[in-house]
């Protein structure tokens, strides 16, 4: 079994009476890239700083199995290389002046750089990608390119333990990607990473782990999906988010929305859709905190995907085969619970003309039509047959999608209205 490589147990730390950090646990194993995540002001930093030896937290660090309180400043820097937030870089310093500071922990004071330090140094500049700014001026460069030669410095101090600091703050897009792509292939050759990110879907993509901060307590600790939960985003952030994974990158995804107090909502809203047609429409109700079931869906629909993102229920059949009776069943249930049914413009077949069918039963239908049911009929004429016959009962109300989605906005939303 691995030996940690690093312990935290009951850290804490209060600066001017003020606790910053408390009861703090967890230990890390070599290969590990753990993103530590939190709201503004969690304590994120001084964690590390904690951890860094830089802040006298209370409770134990251990650092490769040695008490951190036992060892010296150099000793430390040869164990864990840390890039902080803030880096006061001096004043005339080259690129390649900066970098091969991170070789000092195995200088004495009488000694230069060796040829070794050098070829250390130039192979971590060509790895975050600055060799072309070797001699430039570090304050003349940009936010981005000091933050990749500060990367560099801190690999050439080639620790098996790396603390990074929000490392890609003053990144594009395409350079952050890169950052996380080469932490993840350093963590693969063995070495240790912690990183503080504010980035939550980049930390999810790329880390093996996250530990989330709030209020200097460690809120939750796992997967990336094990924390990342709409319950801890809530928690943490106070932030409504819908947590799922992307259908088109495969990747965990957070959707974040702003809530309605509304005083229709928690009712129960049944949806007879297909084809995608009622994504945004699903969108929105979970939005004003309905309670929403789906169904007959075939399995990989776009309206199945989006309601499964948003937790609704989603009642299934096999795609291209008709409802079978048991579905029928489920959806009739569905519909019988349901304050309101909202009935799609979808196009009947033979396979989905059971949830016409099964419409009837509902105690409140709005039935959306954009377009004539003859040019959705795909049946012979049953599905018009069916239609016209619902559409004549008393607790139908028929509009537009446009004018469903309007009624929608408005304070006190379509539910009360009819
Ligand atoms: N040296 C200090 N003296 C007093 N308070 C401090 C000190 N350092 C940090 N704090 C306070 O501790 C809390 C946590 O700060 P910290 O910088 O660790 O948060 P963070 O999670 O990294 O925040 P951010 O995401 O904004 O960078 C904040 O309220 C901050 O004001």
């Amino acid at each position: 079994m691995k030996q940690p490589i690093l312990i935290a147990e009951n850290v804490g730390l209060a600066i001017d009476n003020y606790t910053i950090l408390q009861d703090i646990n967890f230990t890390v194993n070599p290969g590990e890239f753990v993103g530590i995540i939190g709201p503004n002001g969690a304590g994120k930093s001084t964690l590390l700083k904690s951890l860094r030896g830089i802040h006298s937290a209370i409770g134990t660090i251990e650092i490769f199995g040695e008490n951190l309180h036992t060892l010296s400043e150099k000793q430390i820097a040869r164990k864990v290389a840390y890039m902080q937030q803030e880096i006061n870089t001096g004043f005339g310093f080259s690129a390649k002046q900066v970098v091969l500071a991170g070789r000092y922990p195995y200088l004495e004071w009488w000694q230069n750089e060796s040829e070794e330090d050098y070829a250390i140094a130039e192979k971590y500049m060509k790895f975050t990608g600055v060799s072309h700014l070797a001699d430039k001026d570090i304050n003349h460069m940009s936010g981005g390119e000091k933050q990749r030669v500060l990367l560099a410095k801190v690999l050439t101090q080639e620790t098996d333990l790396i603390f990074l600091d929000e490392p890609t703050a003053s990144l594009d897009l395409t350079y952050q990607e890169e950052i996380f792509r080469q932490c993840k292939e350093l963590c693969r050759q063995g070495k240790t990473i912690l990183i503080v990110v504010h980035d939550i879907r980049l930390a999810a993509k790329f880390c093996s782990r996250l530990i989330l901060l709030n209020k200097g307590n460690v809120l939750a600790d796992g997967l990336p999906e094990e924390v990342i939960t709409t319950g801890n985003l809530h928690q943490a952030y106070q932030m409504n988010a819908a947590v799922f994974n992307n259908y088109v990158s495969g990747l965990l995804d957070i959707y974040t929305y702003h809530k309605e107090d509304r005083n229709d909502s928690k009712q129960r809203i049944h949806i007879i859709s297909g084809g995608g047609i009622a994504s945004d429409l699903i969108r929105k109700l979970y939005e004003q905190h309905y309670k929403i079931s789906t169904g007959v869906l075939s399995t990989g629909d776009g309206d199945a995907i989006v309601a499964s993102a948003f937790k609704a229920k989603v009642i299934y059949k096999e795609a291209f085969a008709p409802i079978n009776e048991s579905s029928s069943e489920e959806n009739r249930m569905l519909i019988g619970h349901a304050n309101f049914t909202v009935l799609c413009n979808i196009a009947y077949g033979i396979n989905n003309l059971m949830n016409l069918k099964d419409a009837f039963i509902a105690k409140q239908l709005i039935i959306l039509e954009d377009t004539p049911i003859e040019e959705r009929d795909y049946t012979n004429g049953e599905a018009k047959h069916l239609y016209d016959a619902l559409i004549r009962q008393s607790q139908v109300q028929v509009m537009t999608t446009n004018e469903f989605m309007h009624l929608m906005e408005q304070k006190n939303g379509v539910f009360k209205s009819i």
